[in-house]
Parts: structure tokens; sequence; C-alpha cells
């Protein structure tokens, strides 16, 4: 194989519970991660010296510490492959959105780069791979809008009723480790049945780091008063993006039309199998 392209696309929390803390300090969460449509785009090239190169560079993220970079050689230590690879990386979603964009990166390179390597790795391998990466990063490698527990490893597949969403960045970086060591953060939620939430459906579907990064960050809480005059709006993940579903794109495009400048909006549509998966085939 010559060279690969794949999407990594983007996620929503579309309901985020709280319901204990660990003893490492990491949050047990309950949650609906819903895919998007949208996201970056990843071009993969074989090399035969090993040697693993990005561009362009992230702003800020370190070579070494760039989850792309970190996903590639945890895969060739994992299998002892000792191929590389020129990975390049066209970045559209916005970092620390809660888009989940540096998690989405690193699944699509451990599945791309199984693909162009020919090691014929499993979901399964994958997805224990990409966990010491990021809580977030199973969802992606496994390609399914989920119903999530544990820190997001724990999932279930499920089917979202997709439509359109309009997701707005209100242009602050929001630290997903200061969210969580908030004192006044939600931590006691009591845990909820997959069933009992699917059948409350979105209009009981909340986000327990809300209300603390809003008292943290008022550029974020300015977003969702602003987005709930036109429809139901929630935070993502520990934001700072936020988000409303829509039934038609109609809808979305005349909300988008009023976004004032100094936020950076688009709209998406959700799907339940996510677009790395249609691209290689595998769901
Ligand atoms: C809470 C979510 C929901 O999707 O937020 P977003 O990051 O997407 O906004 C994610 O699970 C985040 O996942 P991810 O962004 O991969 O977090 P990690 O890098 O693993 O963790 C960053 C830091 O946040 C804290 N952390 C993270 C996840 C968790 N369940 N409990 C925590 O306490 C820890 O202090 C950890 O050191
Ligand atoms: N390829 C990458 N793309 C984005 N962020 C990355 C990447 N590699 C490392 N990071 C780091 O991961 C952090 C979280 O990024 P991201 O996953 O996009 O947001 P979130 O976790 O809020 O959904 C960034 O702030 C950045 O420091």
């Amino acid at each position: 194989m010559t060279s690969l392209s794949l999407p990594a696309p983007a996620k929503l929390n579309r309901l985020l519970h709280i319901t204990g803390r660990r003893a490492d300090g990491y949050h047990e969460l309950q949650t609906l991660f819903q895919l998007l449509d949208t996201g970056d785009t990843l071009h993969f090239t074989p090399r035969d010296d090993g040697r693993i190169t990005l561009s362009p560079a992230v702003p800020g993220v370190a070579h070494a510490d760039n989850l792309v970079v970190r996903a590639a050689t945890l895969l060739q230590q994992a299998s002892g492959c000792r191929r590389g690879a020129d990975i390049r990386l066209d970045k559209r979603l916005p970092m620390g959105g809660g888009l989940g964009g540096g998690s989405s990166n690193a699944a699509t390179t451990l599945l791309g780069l199984d693909r162009l390597w020919g090691l014929g790795l499993d979901l399964d391998d994958l997805a224990g791979l990409g966990l010491t990466l990021g809580a977030d990063v199973p969802v992606f490698v496994r390609g399914r809008s989920a119903w999530a527990e544990g820190i997001g490893e724990r999932l279930v597949p499920v089917s979202l009723d997709a439509g359109w969403f309009v997701v707005i960045h209100p242009g602050v970086a929001v630290s997903t480790p200061a969210v969580f060591q908030a004192p006044e953060l939600t931590r006691d939620t009591p845990p909820i049945t997959m069933a009992r939430a699917l059948q409350e459906g979105p209009i009981a579907w909340r986000n327990d780091c809300q209300p603390t990064v809003r008292a943290l960050y008022p550029a974020v809480g300015e977003a969702l008063d602003w987005l709930s005059h036109h429809a139901p709006s929630l935070l993502t993940g520990t934001g700072a993006c936020v988000f409303c579903h829509l039934t038609q794109e109609s809808e979305a495009d005349r909300i988008l039309s009023r976004v004032g400048e100094g936020w950076q909006a688009f709209k998406a549509r959700g799907c339940d199998t996510s677009p790395l998966h249609r691209a290689l085939g595998l769901l």
C-alpha cells in the first residue's frame, strides 16, 4: 500500500454524568458519545527506516507529545513493526474544545497505520492501546456512537437520532484537569441505566461539568445563553464548545448565519458509525 488518507471525526457528549472518583483521582463517568461526520484528515505514507514524521506541527504541542506521534510510536512498540510513516495532519477541529480532536487523531493513526503496515490487529487490541493514550480514544477506535461508563472505556453502541448540530467555540481554552480538580464539581450523580437515559431522551440530558465550566469561563456561559435562545443547548465534555441539536439542516444554517464575530461555529451531521470505519470498510 502506498498511502492512505483517512478522516478523524469529532464527538459530542450529549449527556455527561460524574458518578464518582477512583482512587487514582480519575472520575467515573456515564456519557453518551455522539459521533459527527466532520473532523480532521490524516494522510499516511509508509517509510522503511522506522521514522515517524508529522507535518505541519500542531502549535503549542511538542512533536513527541502529539497524540498522532504517540499513537504511531505505541503501535510500533506493541507490534514490533520496524516500518515508519510520514504523516500529514489537516487540522480543522479546535483544540481543547471537548470535541475529542486529539483523541480522534490518535485513533485514526492506530487504525490507519495498522492497515498501512499490514499488522492485522483487531479493534479490541487497538482500543486497549488507545486507552493508554487518553480516556476518549477507545470510542473513536470502536467507531460507533455509544453509551460509555468507567472513564469512557466500557462502551455499548447506541443508535441516536442523528440530525444536525450547530457547534460554537467561544474562543477560550478550557483546561480538562482544572475542571476535574474544581472543588464545587458535582461528583455524586446516582448512576442510571442506559435504557433509562435513552428513554428519557435529550430533554433530560445534561452535563455535570457545565455549572463549573460556566463559573470558571464566563465566555462559555455567554455562548450557552446565546445558543439556548435558538434551541436547547449543552456543553460538550469539559468544553469549551457548546452545541444544539436540530432536525433540519436549514435550521442549522439559520442559526449559523446569526453567529457573531469572535466565535468559531460550524454545523455537522450526527452519525452512528464513524466515517473512519466506513472509509476502511470495517462497519
Ligand atoms: C471528560 C471528557 C469527556 O469526553 O472530556 P473532554 O476532554 O472530551 O472535554 C473526556 O473523557 C476526557 O478525556 P481526555 O481528554 O482523553 O482526558 P485525559 O487526557 O485522559 O485526562 C486529562 C485529565 O483530566 C482528568 N480526568 C480525565 C478524565 C476523567 N474521567 N477523570 C479525570 O479526572 C485527570 O486529571 C486527567 O489527568
Ligand atoms: N494531534 C493533536 N490534536 C489536538 N490536540 C492534541 C494533539 N496531540 C496532543 N494534543 C493535546 O491534547 C489536548 C486536548 O485536545 P483535544 O482532544 O483536541 O480536545 P478535548 O480533549 O478537549 O476534546 C490539546 O490541548 C493538546 O495539548
